[in-house]
């Protein structure tokens, strides 16, 4: 009967917790539709109840979900259902999650077996849930009590639900005691006792719903009151003091970065300004401005840094402050549970000694009911079996509350320890909030120190800005005037610059009017320097030529070259020649006792160097850039130096070299104003013959022509002229004429001495400014050496070779004597070399003869022959005949060299009998026919004899 009841009241509670809970379903779910989350939670815990009720499902939630606002909606009983599987668990010693443990809470309609829970244990299953995942240890141990819990809860239900059982079972006994003795009647009192049970439940259970109903929504508002009460005294009270202190930390720090930073925005501010007010790059304030910024920025990086740490720091201590909080959850909670296993460990024990106290009346009024009924004999028994149990039951409950207090003792250890470890915790914290008070300290301490310097440099800077400003004002004061003339004259300019068109077009005019006039001016102006030039030129060419006139067009020097080493050793130079001392054109010669003096234009003694000698021969070089012919030979024996005098040696070059090189001298001064082209040529006259040194083939034969441009000059068909422009391309030519020459001749140094070697420069030039041109022509001979034939004894071809010497000389003699003596004919033609030479021993030519003697005794007869004549080329007195007279021979006769002329003036084999009648006695009106040569020569020897002799003829 038991049974039946306890299987009657269990089917019954079943129904109802079933239609609470799909009511409760309605409307959780219509609360939760809203939710989302939380109402699959609920559509997932029905779902565990409905299906599959006899094993437990873990069902995983979020911290999310165990909100008091989602909690509110599925409110936690215990399960009654469960039972069973929470016995099983306990005994095989399972270990339930949050998950489980939230699935094992489902919703219950029993007064006795509602546990009712507040918002602030809802609140607080979210850090259940949450100590959960922190230790392995507390999770166990959350777990135990749990279990302890649902074990004790259902226990409570079993035995509430049993004991409502046993009343009624009591009831139904003594009813049926007054009204039907007998057994059968009864079981049918006890079934219609049952019948009116139930109908009396059922009234019950409608009070009781209605009654949960009402509690639950209580309960809504009560747990909605809470929550906004908690909310309220949350915002109100705030945190804890470490989060109050964490809170003003961060508001501290968030205000000192604001300071901070209105300071430096201040600071650049005032720094800007500064450095815009002094803009100018000389001010001294812009490199303290940049001095203070850079200060500002390295002060910058370090609040930077500063930053930094103390963010690190709030993290640590915003870390720490959560494990504090945590820390302190965790103990509040195990203070809570173990308060509450306390309580209910309380209340199971006086449940229990009051079960036992009823179990014992019970027992008392069974042994009377089986003293009257062996049914109640049973009843009796069982109830004793019943009582085992719960002896049995409550020995177990006196070893779990052992336990428990075995338990509680652990968990006031943790809570202990716990202590402890918040203890050492909140030392920590201190230390940490110590040390970044301290860094906030010094940070802003800097701060300040920063900004006090930034300041009182600001308002240095400040104070200089505002002097510098009150001196602008002062200058913009001073300004304003100048200002006011200023704007005057921009208005005043730009009228003029409307008026600028029509200005400039008229200065323009106006302008280009005076241009040509002023044009005009420098034309005539020019015309008149030209005219001036022309004159001045005229007059200087007037000038020098009077100057080279009053010298003579022709001029005699004599040059004695100096004793080698081995003619010294040889023979005595001894006194044969001697010098005036006082006059350097006299030399005197001891001849056999007799001195002879002899008178020419320059005298060069032996220690003479090149240069002295080019010093008096560079004038007659320059006259040849003014368009003068000139000509320079060198006259004397062999051996007498006349190589050396025209060419040198290389590292002494001679008159050929010195003479170019001034050339180019003069022609690149006068450069800028006029142009000019030096061109030479190389010739060679032996045998009378010429031949062209600068050719490919030398050994051709050249012929003279009248030039058939009509001008009167000669010119050589196919000579060869080369165009020098610098003292390299110089020696270049002289280098090929020396290889022609070697190579035209096998004996060169014989060959050498028994020809005569020219070179022919060309200056031609035009002027730039006035286009006037001028063309003059140097030659430089190096004649061959005299020979006195009977003395030297030479024969055949030698001979011959002495013979066109003697007589190419004799006519050189002859041409020279004739120029000087102003004689109407000049026999150009007697020889090759005078007739190649007449364009520059005629007209207004220069020519120098440079006499070369020998020093050496042995030579002594020709050194007198070669002095002689010389002289007597000197001597000759200048005729007044103007050029005029003068007309060279081809311009009478014809072109081409007559040997009439040449026999008629050509002279006796050897120079010195020069027919001296012709060179100088017979005067400028005597004609070459009306001269004797038998009575010249006696005039000639009788007067070269005395030594005092001068021809004045
Ligand atoms: N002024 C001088 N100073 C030094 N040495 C000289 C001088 N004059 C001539 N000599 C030397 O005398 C020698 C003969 O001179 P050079 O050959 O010039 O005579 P030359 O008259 O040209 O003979 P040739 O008619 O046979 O050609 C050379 O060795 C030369 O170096």
């Amino acid at each position: 009967m038991y049974v039946l009841c306890t299987l009657v009241v269990l089917s019954l509670h079943s129904l109802f917790r079933r239609r609470i809970r799909d009511e409760h379903e309605d409307g959780g779910d219509a609360e939760t539709r809203g939710a989302g989350g939380a109402g699959k939670a609920g559509r997932t815990r029905t779902g565990g109840a409905g299906g599959v009720r006899g094993t437990v499902k873990p069902v995983r939630r979020s911290s999310a979900l165990l909100s008091p606002a989602v909690m509110f909606g599925a409110r936690k009983t215990w399960d009654i259902g469960h039972a069973p599987c929470l016995q099983e668990l306990w005994k095989n010693d399972l270990s339930l999650d949050a998950s489980s443990m939230d699935f094992l809470l489902s919703d219950g309609e029993d007064d006795g077996s509602f546990l009712s829970l507040p918002a602030s244990s809802f609140s607080q299953r979210s850090s259940l849930t949450a100590d959960f995942s922190d230790t392995n240890a507390t999770k166990q141990q959350l777990l135990i009590q749990a279990r302890f819990r649902s074990e004790e809860v259902a226990r409570q239900l079993l035995v509430q639900h049993h004991g409502l059982q046993q009343q009624q079972t009591f009831r139904g006994f003594g009813t049926l005691q007054e009204e039907q003795p007998s057994v059968t009647s009864k079981s049918v009192t006890v079934l219609q006792a049952g019948e009116d049970s139930d109908c009396f439940r059922c009234l019950e259970n409608k009070q009781l719903i209605i009654q949960l109903r009402t509690q639950v929504k209580e309960l809504e508002e009560e747990l909605l009151d809470h929550t906004q009460e908690v909310e309220r005294l949350r915002s109100e009270l705030g945190a804890t003091d470490l989060e109050k202190q964490l809170q003003r930390l961060l508001v501290e720090n968030e205000r000192l970065k604001q300071e901070l930073k209105s300071c430096r925005i201040s600071e650049f501010q005032k720094l800007d300004a500064a450095a815009e007010t002094c803009s100018c790059s000389c001010c001294p304030h812009r490199q303290d401005v940049e001095v203070l910024r850079r200060e500002v920025s390295r002060w910058q990086v370090q609040a930077r840094q500063k930053e930094q740490r103390l963010a690190e720091v709030e993290q640590l201590l915003q870390e720490r402050s959560c494990r504090e909080e945590a820390l302190q959850r965790q103990l509040e909670e195990s203070r809570r549970r173990q308060e509450e296993a306390q309580h209910h460990l309380h209340l199971r024990l006086q449940e229990c000694e009051g079960h036992h106290s009823r179990q014992d009346v019970t027992s008392s009024r069974v042994q009377a009911v089986e003293a009257e009924s062996t049914h109640s004999h049973r009843v009796l028994s069982d109830m004793q079996k019943k009582n085992d149990v719960l002896q049995e039951q409550l020995n177990v409950q006196r070893q779990l509350l052992r336990e428990l207090e075995i338990q509680l003792h652990d968990s006031q250890r943790t809570c202990a320890q716990l202590r402890t470890q918040i203890v050492v915790y909140e030392g920590e914290v201190e230390r940490t909030r110590g040390r970044l008070e301290v860094e906030v300290q010094n940070l802003e301490e800097e701060k300040n120190r920063v900004i006090e310097e930034a300041f009182i440099r600001a308002e240095s800077e400040m104070k200089a800005v505002h002097e510098n400003l009150a001196g602008v004002r002062l200058n913009l004061l001073s300004l304003q005037p100048a200002l006011r003339t200023l704007t005057s004259d921009y208005n005043c300019l730009k009228r003029q610059v409307q008026d600028f068109p029509f200005m400039l077009e008229k200065a323009i005019s106006e302008a280009k009017q005076e241009i040509c006039q002023v044009i005009n001016e420098v034309s005539s102006t020019n015309q008149e320097l030209l005219r001036k030039y022309k004159r001045e030129m005229n007059l200087r060419k007037k000038c020098h030529n009077e100057l080279v006139r009053l010298k003579g067009n022709i001029r005699v020097f004599c040059r004695v070259r100096p004793v080698s080493q081995e003619e010294q050793d040889s023979a005595d130079a001894g006194n044969m020649l001697s010098f005036d001392s006082d006059d350097d054109a006299i030399l005197y010669l001891s001849n056999k006792g007799k001195v002879m003096t002899f008178e020419l234009d320059q005298v060069f003694p032996p220690k003479a160097s090149q240069e002295e000698v080019f010093q008096e021969v560079q004038s007659l070089v320059t006259s040849c850039i003014d368009g003068f012919n000139v000509c320079i030979f060198a006259y004397g024996q062999t051996g007498s130096g006349k190589t050396y005098t025209m060419e040198g040696v290389p590292e002494n070059p001679g008159i050929n070299q010195r003479a170019l090189r001034l050339l180019f001298l003069e022609v690149t001064e006068k450069a800028s104003d006029w142009d000019y082209s030096i061109t030479v040529s190389m010739v060679e006259i032996y045998n009378e013959t010429l031949r062209d040194l600068l050719r490919e083939n030398p050994t051709e034969k050249l012929d003279i022509k009248l030039n058939p441009d009509g001008s009167g000059q000669l010119y050589v068909p196919g000579l060869t002229e080369i165009t020098v422009q610098s003292p390299e391309d110089i020696n270049k030519v002289f280098e090929l004429g020396h290889m022609n020459r070697a190579t035209a001749c096998t004996n060169l140094n014989e060959h050498s001495s028994r020809s005569h070697a020219l070179l022919i420069i060309t200056v031609s030039g035009s002027n730039i400014t006035t286009g006037t041109s001028t063309q003059g022509r140097l030659n430089l001979v190096d004649l061959a050496g005299s020979e006195r034939i009977g003395k030297s004894g030479a024969e055949g071809s030698r001979l011959r070779e002495a013979q066109c010497i003697n007589k190419s000389l004799s006519a050189l003699g002859d041409v020279i004597s004739a120029l000087r003596s102003k004689q109407p004919h000049v026999p150009f033609r007697n020889s090759r070399l005078t007739y190649l030479l007449q364009d520059s021993l005629s007209g207004d030519s220069k020519t120098l003869m440079m006499v070369q003697i020998s020093p050496l005794p042995g030579n002594m007869s020709e050194s007198v022959c070669s002095l002689k004549f010389a002289q007597r080329v000197r001597s000759v007195e200048l005729s007044s005949v103007s050029s005029s007279c003068r007309r060279p021979e081809n311009s009478s006769t014809s072109s081409s060299p007559t040997h009439n002329s040449v026999e008629l003036d050509s002279p006796p084999v050897t120079p010195v009998p020069l027919p001296i009648s012709r060179a100088s006695s017979t005067g400028s009106t005597v004609s070459s026919a009306s001269r004797t040569p038998s009575s010249s020569r006696r005039r000639s020897q009788s007067q070269l004899s005395t030594g005092r002799l001068k021809l004045t003829a």
